[in-house]
């Protein structure tokens, strides 16, 4: 079952019984794991959305024995990744962790967080799904791929540095967002004679805005799953090089990070359209876990980072429907 809103939309889609070329997919953030959704694409209105409302009861699934990281551990741990960086001249790395909601016998609709969030964060993928006893929720703006199928443009974003919507720039965010930015440009030059860059503005996500360039390029349909092979994980979910990362946030993050900075493919006819999956959680019988992370960079102030993650886990947080 999955139900999921794009972004500047009203319309929310579910997929039916047959099976279509029409699909939607999640890739996990290692793709070790993909959970496919190969039907048909269609609308639902609101009242049948809740013609069958769904709570938290009916997940088979049961978080048992979970420890979550303190903000001490958290901040310690981030010393350690601050050396990691300066020791291997790292412009940065992105480590994240799990907050954990304990349910404690209240009743949690997940449809109405669903609902909630489509209202909450126009802008944003919105997502809901349960299958094979796995529950998610996210709601997300951050466009890993968008690609044409008539006009074969591909457009891409670089999305990187956090602050509240109120507070001003620095150079640490700014420094933050160029090596993203970088790395998307140098990619999509392999692929396409001319790249377009817009100039970088301010993305609003709720409580918090991020730093963001647009890019457009005409490329061929073949090199589509090329192109997202290379860009994922892109710098704001893993850091550059993208090996070294990858290997340092194996070693450094205690958990696997599953769905979380993985992405989810959705092609129709027109398009194929490729989210990040930020601001989203895993959802159980009793509990949630809501997966949170920052750029990490030598100049981090592992106290600004805790709290980074905190805001973030507004986006969940503040949505969560309980009766
Ligand atoms: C890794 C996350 O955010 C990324 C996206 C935008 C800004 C980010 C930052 O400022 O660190 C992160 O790169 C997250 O929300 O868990």
């Amino acid at each position: 079952m999955i139900f999921f809103r794009f972004p500047f939309s009203e319309t929310i889609y579910t997929t039916g019984d047959t099976s279509a070329s029409d699909a939607v997919s999640f890739l996990s953030f290692d793709q070790s794991e993909k959970l496919d959704f190969k039907r048909n694409i269609n609308a639902i209105s609101i009242s049948e959305f809740l013609n069958h409302e769904v709570f938290n009861d009916e997940l088979k699934m049961e978080l048992l024995e979970f420890k979550e990281e303190t903000s001490e551990e958290y901040q310690k741990k981030l010393l350690n990744v601050m050396d990691f960086i300066k020791d291997n001249q790292l412009s940065k790395l992105v480590i994240s962790r799990r907050k954990l909601v304990e349910f404690n016998g209240s009743k949690l609709s997940l449809s109405q967080t669903f609902l909630n969030l489509c209202e909450a964060y126009k802008n944003a993928f919105v997502y809901f799904f349960i299958k094979d006893g796995k529950c998610w929720l996210g709601a997300f703006s951050e466009l890993l791929g968008k690609f044409d199928k008539r006009t074969s443009e591909f457009e891409t974003i670089s999305l990187a540095g956090t602050i509240p919507v109120d507070e001003k720039w620095t150079d640490k965010e700014i420094e933050e967002q160029k090596p993203v930015t970088d790395f998307i440009s140098n990619t999509l030059k392999n692929y396409a004679s001319e790249v377009h860059k817009s100039d970088t503005y301010d993305h609003i996500s709720g409580n918090i805005k991020h730093l963001r360039t647009d890019f457009k390029a005409k490329i061929t349909e073949e090199d589509l799953e090329k192109i997202i092979a290379e860009l994922h994980p892109t710098p704001a979910v893993c850091g550059i090089p993208k090996e070294m990362c990858r290997n340092a946030i194996e070693n450094f993050e205690p958990h696997p990070r599953n769905f979380y900075a993985g992405y989810i493919k959705v092609e129709t006819e027109e398009n194929v359209q490729y989210f990040v999956n930020l601001r989203c959680a895993e959802f159980f019988k009793n509990a949630a876990l809501i997966y949170v992370g920052g750029g990490i960079t030598a100049e981090s102030s592992p106290e600004k980072e805790w709290r980074e993650t905190e805001l973030k886990s507004e986006a969940i947080l503040k949505n969560l429907s309980f009766k």
